[in-house]
């Protein structure tokens, strides 16, 4: 007597769930299942045996990520359960974004990027080498997964704060995506973390026997640029919507200048990093009550974020009524030589000429010291990758020029932030407006005046904005990321305070809300795409804001929906076929296989169960 066989010919890929993710992550094993589904997708018998509630699961990972002791641990721990059952991994993420973000994105996938080829288990994301030029289609082509509409790339040159960790620099694309989907929704199996492998300059890296990277040193910028020609239009010919996003570059200046006019591309550290820290600082200059003519800003590192942020800042103040030259003038940069100046003697890099300060009569500042003892500022901050160097003295002065000062130490991991939120509180008395780039915890803290009170950082990292950026470029399909996508993702993060958090001083949004967040975001981006006319997808212009954002939401991965959408997709299948019962049973009248048959045929039905009623009938 023929019976339903849960492994009779296993389909490959004949299931929704088999293709949800950027690994080979299998959520067909999910332990959520109920007994039917586990029969659609001819798992059943692989799982124990009883179908859990998602609160079981959930119990049952916190129970195990807490016997995890160390940082790395819980990395794995949770790479690992992304890897066996993406939709958990997700419902978990989304559940608890502030306890988890720092486990799987900055700070602990810093520690995880340093020691990637020692604790290296499984495979994820895609490398791409120098070797493989001139075949890269054809290598891009055994990604497993159809339909990729957004990817991060890093050639591992500038990881966080940490220096050039070559290929071990994967960690922060896997992450930076995780979070794509955590924060905006992006379907897992859509996001492709991309690592280039093209050589470092990191010898320790070279001469480590575990090191999983070529041994080459860094291949030289034309050759770079050779292989990135390749690489972006490989890309776009598998993917021809795909959205491009730069990431820990050393030097990202030049291509994104050579890509964002032909490529939906966009550089996060320049362009993310610029439109998070605008968001914060309209908060910030607002709280201040100084118009913004009488801001002066001193940054500490003056690269890719750097300038990026200085850039969006400078816009900023346009918009308020100043002048390019009037808004420019606000800004002090200072490199690894002192303060940016035109007549310094060495060759500035372009990116910093724009900021060459040209009214120093001769004078150069060396040292931080120096520059904000010359300048005064209202705003500090830092994106040096140097931890630490807001002393207790510089936090003290800031705190005596100014009533409420600004201070942003930005470089991440937390080991590189140019001071800790504790500090920051202490020595300007608990005036200050804060926000760092990695998470710091909240402090009480009694000021001057007796006062005792609970103070909360802001975290002004790129992840509140490069999701919705991302999926504002998706979702209208726009041809490129334009200037005023960028600037609208962060202008709309300032206007998404509740009235709660502004009571709490917050600069930026709770971390919880980050999805709702995104939603706004990317609504905003959309609009822009549209005003700017790179929007393909133009139906989209007659919607109203709220109807947009209902749309959005519509197409937004909701990893706690998804169990249900398939187990409706097959009540609604099991229901056109009638009682299934005497087919389950292993004794099936003629007419029910028939039935069966004719529902299946009618309906172009494809289910674990199909082969075996055609076989039947
Ligand atoms: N918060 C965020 O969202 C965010 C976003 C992007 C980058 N970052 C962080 O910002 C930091 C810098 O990133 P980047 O892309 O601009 O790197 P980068 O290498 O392009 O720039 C670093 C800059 O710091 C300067 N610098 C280095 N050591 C210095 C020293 N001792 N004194 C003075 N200046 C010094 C360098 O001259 C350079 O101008 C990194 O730690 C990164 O993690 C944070
Ligand atoms: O990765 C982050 O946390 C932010 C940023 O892109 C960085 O390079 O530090
Ligand atoms: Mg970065």
């Amino acid at each position: 007597m023929a019976r339903f066989s849960p492994q009779q010919s296993r389909p490959v890929h004949a299931t929704p769930f088999m293709n949800h993710s950027n690994t080979s992550s299998d959520a067909n094993y999910d332990t959520a299942n109920p007994s039917y589904i586990r029969k659609y997708l001819r798992t059943y018998g692989l799982t124990p045996p009883r179908a859990e509630s998602y609160e079981t699961q959930k119990t049952r990972c916190l129970a195990q990520l807490g016997l995890k002791n160390t940082s790395i641990d819980k990395f794995q721990y949770l790479s690992t359960l992304r890897k066996n059952n993406v939709h958990l991994f997700y419902r978990l993420v989304t559940d608890h974004l502030r306890e988890l973000t720092p486990l799987i994105y900055t700070p602990v996938v810093g520690e995880a990027c340093q020691r990637w080829s020692e604790i290296y288990q499984q495979p994820e994301g895609m490398y791409l080498s120098w070797e493989d030029r001139g075949n890269l289609a054809a290598v891009i082509a055994n990604w497993p997964q159809p339909n990729v509409e957004i990817t991060c790339i890093t050639d591992g040159s500038r990881i966080l704060g940490l220096g050039d960790l070559g290929i071990n620099g994967m960690g922060i694309p896997i992450g930076k995506l995780a979070l794509y989907t955590a924060c905006a929704g992006i379907r897992p199996e859509a996001t492709l973390p991309l690592t280039l492998d093209l050589g470092t300059g990191n010898k320790t890296l070279r001469e480590d026997p575990l090191y999983m990277g070529s041994r080459r040193e860094k291949i030289s910028p034309e050759e770079e640029r050779e292989f990135m020609d390749e690489l972006m239009s490989a890309l776009t010919e598998r993917w021809p919507g795909i959205v491009i996003q730069f990431e820990d570059f050393k030097n990202p200046f030049p291509a994104l200048e050579r890509y964002r006019d032909t490529y939906t591309c966009f550089n996060d550290d320049i362009q993310g990093t610029g439109a998070v820290i605008l968001g914060g600082v309209i908060n910030a200059v607002k709280r201040s009550g100084l118009p913004c003519k009488d801001h002066r800003a001193v940054f500490l590192g003056a690269g890719s974020a750097g300038v990026g942020v200085a850039k969006q800042i400078v816009e900023f103040f346009i918009r308020e009524g100043m002048t390019e030259d009037e808004a420019r003038s606000c800004f002090y940069l200072v490199d690894t030589k002192g303060l940016v100046t035109a007549d310094r003697g060495d060759k500035l890099a372009d990116h910093k000429v724009y900021f060459a300060r040209q009214d120093n009569a001769g004078q150069q500042w060396k040292t931080l010291e120096e520059v904000v003892n010359h300048v005064k500022p209202t705003i500090l901050m830092g994106l040096s990758t140097i931890g630490g160097v807001f002393t207790p003295e510089i936090l003290r002065n800031m705190a005596d020029w100014n009533t409420t000062p600004i201070i942003f130490p930005l470089s991440n991991p937390s080991s590189k932030s140019e001071c800790d939120f504790e500090s920051a509180v202490k020595y300007t008395d608990g005036r200050c407006l804060f926000a760092s780039g990695s998470p710091f915890p909240n402090c009480t803290f009694t000021n001057s005046a007796g006062e005792t009170k609970t103070y909360y950082p802001g975290q002004g990292n790129n992840m509140y904005v490069f999701p919705g950026i991302g999926l504002g470029s998706i979702l209208s399909k726009s041809v490129r990321v334009t200037d005023s996508m960028i600037y609208a993702s962060g202008e709309s993060l300032s206007a998404a305070l509740t009235a709660e958090e502004l009571e709490r001083g917050l600069l930026y949004p709770d971390i919880t809300r980050i999805r709702e967040v995104s939603i706004v975001v990317t609504r905003k981006v959309i609009r822009a795409a549209q005003n700017d006319k790179v929007d393909r997808e133009t139906h989209l212009r007659n919607m109203s804001d709220a109807d947009l954002e209902n749309w959005i939401k519509s197409r937004m991965y909701d990893p706690h929906t998804e169990v249900r959408e398939l187990e409706r997709e097959v009540g609604h299948l099991l229901s056109s076929l009638g009682n299934l019962s005497p087919l389950m049973n292993g004794s099936p009248p003629t007419r029910t296989v028939l039935s069966c048959k004719k529902v299946i045929l009618d309906h172009d039905l494809s289910c674990g169960l199909q082969d075996w009623i055609l076989s039947m009938a």
